[in-house]
């Protein structure tokens, strides 16, 4: 556990880029810090590996003020990945990720065997290794970088917007792959990050600082999103939240209806057969893979006719994945699949709101509610 109790960071020239900072990291779990440019995202971070020290007030790192540690002996013990990856551009990847562990005192050969295990962790074996960092994309770089804060298999994490120099589908995949590393090895990790969907969707907890490094609100993203404590966290969450929250509920099981389907490759004599409402859904064994209106058929049904962009629930997923299927689908049906991903039926946009009328929210913490105030 990473515990900051009454930190201050004042720079000279007088600016206080941490003000009182008070909160607990746990064990195992990721905790985002959010906030505009300049809250002191940054400085906290690296006050915990002792990039930086505190003006006042301490960190305690499982209970040890990290200030009674060596600075050295404190990073061998944490990871810490940057954006931009930070990799050194004269070495190879393999000697890149096998840096951390020769300098916590490996051999050679060991610490050589440990980069290319984790290199398969993060999704870049084999031929990788001998590459240098000019000779990958952005997002293997940054696969590179997670890959050596790993390598002497810290407890800690420390990860300063190590997803933001990507184009966003590449920062999607390396935030979904993350968080299946993360559910693997359970580190305890401290994540900065100015994007608050990337805070929602990463952290256990999210913490929100104001600037002057004040922390406004710390709690489970789904709270966050219900319970916004004041209208500086309501505005930096911003405004579609009721349906983000709806990321975190469940979906209840739905009254699904039988769909009418096709295979790919269904002639127009066949498919003219098939009873349909308007659009027709075409499956390959038994997979959605789009949808098609009858009247376009006068070809066997190819993949390239389909109607895209339609997004398909999983059933018992989140309800936003449910009510975005429905909104999704051409002929307002949201398909319902398997973990498979095979189809089980579909869903209407009315009876997913009824599922969310009747969803529980997360209950006010009372906490949160303010004293009145004294006249
Ligand atoms: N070495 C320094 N000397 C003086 N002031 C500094 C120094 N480092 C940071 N600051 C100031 O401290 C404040 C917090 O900076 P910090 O980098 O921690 O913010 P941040 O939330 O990480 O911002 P960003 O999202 O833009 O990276 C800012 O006002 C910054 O100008």
């Amino acid at each position: 556990m990473i515990r900051f109790d009454r930190v201050v960071k004042k720079f000279d020239g007088g600016s206080v880029a941490v003000d009182n900072l008070s909160f607990e990291a746990q064990r195992g779990e990721i905790t985002v810090l959010v906030g505009p440019s300049g809250c002191g995202k940054t400085t906290s971070l690296r006050m915990i590996n002792r990039m930086i020290d505190p003006t006042s007030g301490q960190i305690l790192l499982d209970e040890q003020p990290v200030g009674q540690i060596a600075p050295a002996q404190l990073r061998r013990g944490i990871g810490y990945v940057i954006q931009h990856a930070g990799l050194f551009p004269h070495r190879t990847v393999l000697d890149n990720v096998a840096t951390v562990p020769r300098l916590a005192g490996w051999s050679k050969a060991k610490a050589r065997t440990r980069a290319h295990e984790v290199l398969e962790l993060v999704g870049l074996p084999g031929d990788y290794a001998v590459r240098y960092p000019s000779q990958l994309s952005g997002g293997q770089q940054q696969r590179v970088g997670v890959a050596r804060a790993l390598a002497a298999d810290p407890s800690v994490m420390l990860m300063d917007e190590p997803f933001s120099a990507v184009d966003p589908i590449v920062r999607e995949q390396l935030q979904d792959e993350f968080l299946r590393l993360q559910r693997e090895l359970g580190k305890t990790i401290v994540f900065v990050t100015h994007d608050i969907d990337e805070a929602i969707k990463l952290g256990d907890k999210v913490a929100v600082l104001e600037v002057g490094g004040r922390l406004a609100q710390l709690a489970e993203p789904a709270y966050l999103l219900a319970h916004p404590i004041n209208d500086f966290v309501s505005d930096f969450i911003g405004r579609d939240r009721g349906y983000r929250a709806l990321a975190f509920q469940d979906a209840p099981d739905f009254p699904l209806r039988p769909e009418p389907t096709v295979e790919l490759g269904t002639t127009p004599a066949q498919a003219r057969l098939a009873t349909s409402d308007g659009w027709l859904l075409v499956v390959t064994d038994g997979r959605p893979q789009g949808w098609i209106e009858p009247q376009r058929i006068t070809v066997p049904i190819e993949s390239a006719m389909l109607h895209r962009g339609g997004t398909v629930a999983r059933n018992h997923g989140p309800l936003r994945a449910a009510l975005d299927a429905a909104l999704s689908a051409p002929s307002r049906r949201g398909v319902v699949v398997d973990d498979d991903g095979r189809l089980l039926g579909t869903v209407r946009a009315d009876e997913v709101l009824r599922a969310i009328d009747a969803a529980e929210r997360p209950a006010i913490d009372p906490a949160d509610i303010a004293p009145a105030e004294s006249p």
